[in-house]
């Protein structure tokens, strides 16, 4: 391994739990930097009252100098919370698993800023300006441009180009240009990936059939606006009869997608020229025929793996044909966020999911299984931080 980890003493079934305690270390980067410079970037966003810059003082003060604190015991999943982190509050954030730290940031970012509570703060995404941005900006015009060149482009061509799009929008700033050239897919695109099932992935959605797909969102704007893209092809040339969309119920982790986002997207495409017009209108008829189902579960901003996932959301996932979970966190809490040997096979970490699974994701993080043992000592060799920079990505499937 090229990168420096953090690992916990306690094994869970036989691999190091991810912490972020190692200096250096992806994780600890994540704890020591990104979180309190989106503390500033947030601050900056809005004219919050003064409550919220006190709160968000506090909030700078804990995560960096302090302990984890516990909710405040008004607030309405106070006792979820006390229940999942009873092991870490009193503790250094940099002490408790990462993705339970990462988790619990975003939750108690947001009952800084009020939007989680009941005063006038209440609902406005702190990220809104970010997403917003981005859904203006001359990236995703590009973008969408591209997909008049695609409109044309025989069947199995296109569906590999936005399969490619989907998965590099979750590097958002790759997408649909890198998809769109002569063969329908770019070498570049192809090359960086590191296992590659999406021969299994069409083979379970055979054209024709009443497959039922279910994707589970990550990103909104330069991934979801991909993502929305590729669920139009595979509604439109019958690899699926209905597409069930989970997005998250609260902001989190920045930019990902909440229903407000979806529809965002929906306008930015209806609202474009060309096929991207036509591709946002035949969705949104999609919605209201029901072809196209919008979902949100509490679970998806919970910090747990998905083998703990509750029930009801067990049945939708097992009543789906394949779920395609996108991107990095997805990924992470699929397999677990813990440092498995990169060759121990998906498959067997994934048996526990209900039904057929791919993931598709840039790699942003130290967790890597399923790769064969040649690709890795190639990724090894390269001296890159290919597990954690954004440039490697993987598309893998368990039947
Ligand atoms: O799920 P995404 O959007 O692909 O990636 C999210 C992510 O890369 O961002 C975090 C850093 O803040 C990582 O820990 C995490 O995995």
């Amino acid at each position: 391994m090229t990168e420096k980890t953090s690992r916990d003493s306690s094994d869970v079934a036989g691999a190091p739990v991810i912490l972020s305690n190692e200096p250096g270390s992806f994780a600890w980067g994540v704890l020591a930097k990104r979180h309190p410079a989106l503390i500033q970037q947030v601050r900056d966003a809005f004219p919050y009252g003064r409550r919220q810059h006190e709160a968000l003082d506090a909030l700078l003060d804990e995560i960096t100098n302090g302990v984890i604190e516990l909710l405040g015991p008004s607030e309405r999943d106070y006792e979820r919370w006390a229940d999942w982190g009873r092991e870490y509050f009193g503790r250094s954030w940099y002490d408790a698993p990462f993705l339970w730290a990462e988790s619990y940031f975003y939750r108690r970012l947001l009952s800084a800023v009020g939007y989680i509570g009941s005063g006038p703060w209440q609902g406005v995404d702190p990220f809104a300006p970010f997403k917003r941005a981005e859904l203006r900006g001359e990236a995703v015009e590009e973008e969408l441009r591209a997909l008049d060149a695609l409109a044309y482009a025989p069947s199995h061509e296109r569906a590999t180009a936005l399969l490619h799009a989907s998965l590099w929008g979750n590097r958002a700033d790759l997408g649909f240009s890198i998809s769109a050239g002569e063969s329908g897919t770019s070498d570049a695109a192809t090359s960086a990936l590191v296992a590659d099932d999406s021969a299994t992935l069409w083979q379970l959605l055979p054209a024709g059939t009443s497959a039922t797909v279910a994707v589970v969102a990550d990103n909104a704007g330069r991934e979801l606006i991909p993502d929305l893209v590729l669920i139009d092809h595979l509604l439109e040339h019958g690899h699926a009869e209905r597409v069930a969309l989970y997005v998250k119920p609260y902001p989190y982790y920045v930019s990902d997608a909440m229903t407000a986002d979806v529809v965002d997207c929906l306008r930015r495409l209806t609202q474009a020229p060309g096929e991207a017009g036509r591709i946002g209108g035949r969705l949104w008829k999609a919605m209201a025929a029901g072809t196209l189902e919008v979902r949100t579960h509490s679970f998806f901003c919970a910090p747990l793996p998905y083998e703990e996932m509750p029930e009801d959301l067990r049945v939708g996932f097992a009543s789906a044909t394949l779920t395609i979970l996108k991107g990095d966190l997805n990924y992470r809490r699929l397999v677990g966020d813990q440092l498995w040997h990169p060759t121990a096979p998906f498959a067997d970490l994934t048996a526990y999911f209900p039904g057929a699974v791919a993931a598709l994701r840039t790699l942003k993080s130290d967790v890597i299984v399923g790769l064969e043992q040649g690709a890795l000592d190639t990724l090894e060799r390269s001296g890159a931080a290919w597990r954690t920079s954004g440039t490697h990505a993987l598309i893998q499937v368990r039947r």
